[in-house]
C-alpha cells in the first residue's frame, strides 16, 4: 500500500483558463445545501460554539455544532429554526442519545444535519444509529465517523449514513497512536484516497489539515469537505481562552477526548495544547477562499471539479514532516 501525507504530495499545475482568480468558484453541495467552502470547522468545543455556528451559518458556511452541551442540544435546533438558520447537531451513541433522537422527531424539530461523532465509527452502535436516525428523522443528512478504511466507508454508507468522515488519529490535539498504536495519523492523506475508492457518497476529510494547501490536496485524493480544527481554533471569536506568553498571544485547544473536556482521566486520547493567536475568523476564511481559488486555477479549471483531476507526485520529505 502506498502510504504518503498532506507534506509528501505536490499536485501539478495544468494550463490557466481563467483571466483572474477571482472567477474561480469555491462552492460546493453537500446535503441539502451549497455552502461558500469546501471547509468545516471541526466539532470541537474548543472550535465552536453558537455565537460560531451562528455567524458561519448566516454567512453560507457549514458548521457542525459540538456534542458537549448535551441537553442543549434540542434547544439549540429550535434557536437556529427560529433565526430562519439551517441547524447542524452531533450526537454520540450512548443510550441518551436515542432519546435525544426522539424528542426531535416527537417534536417535528428537524435538524438539516446530524454527525454521529464517535472515535472509532466502524462499529455496529454506529450503524444502530445510523438506521435510528433515518428511520425517526428521515430528512436530516446524516454523516457518520469517524473511519479510517474503504470496508467502514461502505458497512456506514450501507447503513445509510449520507456521508462518511474520514480520519483516526491525525488531529494536532490527538494522542490516539500513542496510547493506541492504531490510526491515520502520518497517513491521513493516503488513507482519504483508500476511502474515495470505495465511497459512492460524500467525504469528510477530517484531521491533519496544516496549511491552506491541504484543501485543495483532500479535495484532490477524494473530500466533498475538509473539517480542521487546530488552524480554526486560534481565532478572536473561538472559544478557548487567550494567553499572552512572553508578548506572544495564543488560544488554547484542546481534544474532545482530553481530560479538559471530560473533566477525568478516563479513555483520554487528546490533548490541551496552545496554538497562535491569529485576528479574525472571517479573515482567516476569505484567505482560505482566495488560497483555493488560487489551486483552482493552478488545476486548469474553474471550480473545485478541476481539482479532483489533477497529476500528482510524491515528494518524500520535501519540507519537515510533523508538528512545527
Ligand atoms: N477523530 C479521531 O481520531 C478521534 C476523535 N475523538 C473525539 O473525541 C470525542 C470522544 O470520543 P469517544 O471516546 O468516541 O466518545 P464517547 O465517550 O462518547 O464514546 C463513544 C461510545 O463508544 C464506545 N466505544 C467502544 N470502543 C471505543 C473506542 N475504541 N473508542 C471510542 N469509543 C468506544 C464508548 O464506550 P466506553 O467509553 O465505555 O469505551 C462509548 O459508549 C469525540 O468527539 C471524538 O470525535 C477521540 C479520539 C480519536
Ligand atoms: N485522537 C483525537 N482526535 C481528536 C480529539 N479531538 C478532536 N479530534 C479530531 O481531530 C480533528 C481536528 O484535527 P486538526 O488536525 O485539524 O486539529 C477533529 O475534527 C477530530 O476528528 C481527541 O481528543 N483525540
Amino acid at each position: 500500500m502506498e502510504t504518503f501525507d498532506y507534506d509528501d504530495i505536490q499536485l501539478i499545475p495544468n494550463k490557466c483558463v481563467i483571466k483572474s482568480r477571482s472567477e474561480a468558484g469555491t462552492t460546493v453541495k453537500f446535503g441539502p445545501r451549497t455552502f461558500k467552502l469546501p471547509v468545516v470547522p471541526a466539532n470541537m468545543a474548543s472550535v465552536i460554539d453558537e455565537t460560531v455556528a451562528i455567524w458561519l451559518a448566516e454567512n453560507d458556511y457549514y458548521y457542525v455544532m459540538h456534542r458537549f452541551e448535551p441537553a442543549d442540544r434540542l434547544a439549540f435546533v429550535q434557536r437556529m429554526h427560529d433565526r430562519g438558520l439551517y441547524a447542524s447537531i452531533s450526537v454520540g451513541i450512548k443510550a441518551s442519545e436515542y432519546q435525544l433522537i426522539d424528542e426531535l422527531a416527537a417534536q417535528n424539530l428537524v435538524p438539516e444535519y446530524i454527525t454521529i461523532d464517535v472515535a472509532h465509527g466502524h462499529s455496529e452502535y454506529v450503524i444502530q444509529m445510523i438506521k435510528y436516525i433515518k428511520e425517526s428523522l428521515p430528512d436530516s443528512f446524516v454523516t457518520a465517523g469517524n473511519v479510517a478504511t474503504p470496508e467502514a466507508v461502505r458497512d456506514l454508507e450501507n447503513a445509510g449514513a449520507d456521508a462518511t468522515k474520514v480520519g483516526v488519529g491525525p488531529g494536532k490535539a490527538c494522542i490516539t497512536k500513542l496510547k493506541t498504536g492504531f490510526g491515520t495519523g502520518g497517513w491521513q492523506l493516503a488513507a482519504l484516497r483508500l476511502c474515495s475508492k470505495a465511497a459512492r457518497k460524500p467525504l469528510i476529510a477530517d484531521g491533519g489539515i496544516r496549511h491552506h494547501g491541504d484543501i485543495a490536496k483532500s479535495v484532490r485524493f477524494g473530500a466533498s469537505m475538509v473539517m480542521i480544527g487546530s488552524l480554526l481554533a486560534g481565532h478572536l471569536e473561538s472559544p478557548g481562552q487567550l494567553i499572552t506568553i512572553d508578548g506572544k498571544q495564543y488560544k488554547q485547544y484542546w481534544g474532545s477526548a482530553s481530560e479538559t473536556q471530560k473533566g477525568a482521566y478516563r479513555n483520554v486520547e487528546g490533548k490541551q495544547m496552545l496554538v497562535p493567536f491569529k485576528g479574525s475568523l472571517a479573515d482567516t476564511l476569505v484567505e482560505m477562499q482566495e488560497d483555493l481559488q488560487s489551486s483552482i486555477s493552478y488545476a486548469g479549471g474553474r471550480d473545485l471539479a478541476a481539482i479532483t483531476k489533477v497529476d500528482y507526485v510524491v515528494v518524500k520529505n520535501s519540507i519537515l514532516n510533523g508538528d512545527y
